[in-house]
């Protein structure tokens, strides 16, 4: 288990669900602070949104179910400041404010709208209400993470060699993960496999977070440099690719790392099955095809380029829906041709 995204309450609860019982407010949404591992594992706990916009921005909270989670419990954090006359109006302040933190990934708009929807079915409008939902959420994307583990796990034969693309794992979810979740049931059912971890340049998710929580897990993880993918398939030695996704469209078209087309191209070219895993909070059937999703350009500073050389720093790429051998969310492992509606 990994605590990427709690609540924290003024006694010390530490809730991933709602306890009856337990005092929600005054409280805090506590994260990792996943920019400093793997050196070291610190949690931040915050309850003020320019703090909670810059821990998403930075990265110190990523992926998007984590994203989604941290920014409904971020809003409920906020709003325990505010006075009930005004809740509405300034939540939705709050949840704009939250929401143009990034642009890719779905789960953040999906939670925060999830979560004013709610308030405004409440008989009253207050910020334990938002606890609830938040908390909801998050004990959700759990139970949700937890069953793309179980729908994908067969696909991983015992020897084989499975590679994934930056961390679509426990840190990038409110636990479990969903790339890695399937290798995490397999690894419980016995089986033996090696997992390849990309680096996942420029901020090295696979090398830094993947490859931690897999080795804290018992798991074998080979990491390599981004450029060596096609070689390690060349050798033989991937049988299988499965990678997250931070918004799916209606036909299946999905946007993950940047990086990731790329590893569905080769997989095509080798003949490898390439999957991805996301619960369907992460689709966004408003959207027909992966053409129309936002893609976050990054600082460029984070590509580490010579001074006063230009530099282009896509957050995300899109991986066409052909190139997809399925697709696995919580209800099943979904083959093509797709249609989310
Ligand atoms: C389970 S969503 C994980 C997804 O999010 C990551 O992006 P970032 O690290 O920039 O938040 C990456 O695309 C992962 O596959």
């Amino acid at each position: 288990m990994l605590e990427t995204v709690r609540w924290i309450t003024a006694e010390g609860n530490v809730l991933a669900g709602f306890e009856e019982g337990v005092p929600l407010l005054p409280g805090k949404l506590r994260i990792i602070d996943q920019t400093r591992l793997p050196q070291e594992l610190v949690y931040l706990e915050l309850d003020d949104v320019d703090e909670i916009v810059a821990a998403i921005r930075r990265l110190s909270v990523r992926g998007a179910p984590a994203i989604g989670c941290a920014a409904a419990l971020g809003l409920a954090a906020c709003a325990q400041h505010l006075e009930e006359k005004e809740l509405l109006e300034k939540a939705q302040e709050i949840a704009d404010q939250l929401a143009a933190s990034r642009p890719t990934a779905v789960n953040l708009f999906w939670a925060l709208e999830r979560c004013l929807s709610h308030l405004t079915r409440c008989d009253k409008a207050t910020a334990e209400e938002l606890v609830r939902e938040g908390l909801a959420i998050l004990e959700e994307d759990i139970q949700m993470c937890r069953a793309i583990g179980s729908h994908g796990a067969p696909l991983i034969k015992e020897g084989m060699g499975v590679l994934t693309h930056c961390n679509a794992g426990a840190l990038a979810t409110g636990d479990f993960g969903t790339a890695l979740s399937p290798m995490y049931v397999a690894h419980t059912a016995g089986r033996k496999f090696t997992v390849y971890s990309d680096e996942t340049r420029p901020l090295n998710q696979g090398s830094r977070l993947t490859a931690w929580e897999l080795q804290r897990a018992g798991i074998d993880v080979v990491t390599i440099c981004d450029n060596m993918a096609a070689q390690v398939m060349k050798e033989g030695r991937i049988d299988l690719i499965i990678v997250g996704s931070d918004r799916i469209a209606a036909n299946g078209d999905a946007a993950n790392k940047i990086g990731t087309y790329g590893l569905a191209v080769l997989a095509k070219h080798h003949g490898i099955p390439f999957y991805v895993a996301a619960p369907t909070s992460t689709i966004d059937s408003s959207l027909a095809t992966g053409d129309l999703i936002p893609i976050e350009i990054r600082d460029p500073a984070e590509v580490g380029a010579a001074e006063g050389v230009r530099v282009y720093n896509p957050a995300f790429d899109v991986t066409p829906n052909e190139l997809i051998s399925g697709i696995i969310t919580e209800g099943g492992l979904h083959r093509p041709p797709y249609g989310f509606a």
